[in-house]
């Protein structure tokens, strides 16, 4: 069974190996909008997967380290595309919530996004 987990963030960009003079190599921002996936039995005790007050503080405590900045200024985010955002978050969840399944990073602006099923799906 899986169940999931939203969150926004606001942050700003640029694409470092846009060509001279591309809109994309300025800086800009966009509004993204996650959503995180977990899989698992729900417990015969509980009737859950895990806590959704567990996953809000991890996603909160990831969001915290992206809303408002400058994506490029963040380890592991110096080419922030919706690819290597969908799986830096994977990465700064993965041993919080070892329960994770996906991670979908959207930017309805541009309807655009990305699904990361996790390293091992790759
Ligand atoms: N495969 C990918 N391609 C591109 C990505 C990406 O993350 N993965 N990102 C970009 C840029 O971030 C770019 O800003 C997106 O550009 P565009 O689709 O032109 O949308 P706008 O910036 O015009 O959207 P707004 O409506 O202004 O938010 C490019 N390619
Ligand atoms: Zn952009």
């Amino acid at each position: 069974m899986k169940i999931y987990k939203e969150f926004l963030f606001d942050a700003a960009h640029f694409l470092p190996y846009a060509e001279e003079g591309h809109p994309n190599r300025r800086m800009h921002g966009h509004s993204f909008r996650v959503v995180v996936w977990l899989k698992g039995k729900p417990a015969a005790e509980t009737g859950i997967v895990r806590h959704f007050e567990d996953v809000e503080r991890e996603i909160m405590a990831v969001r915290e380290k992206l809303d408002h900045h400058l994506l490029n200024e963040i380890e592991g985010l110096e080419f922030p595309t919706l690819e290597r955002i969908a799986a830096w978050i994977w990465d700064a969840l993965a041993t919080p919530l070892p329960e994770i399944a996906r991670v979908e990073v959207h930017r309805a602006s541009c309807r655009e996004g990305c699904i990361y099923d996790g390293p091992e799906a790759e």
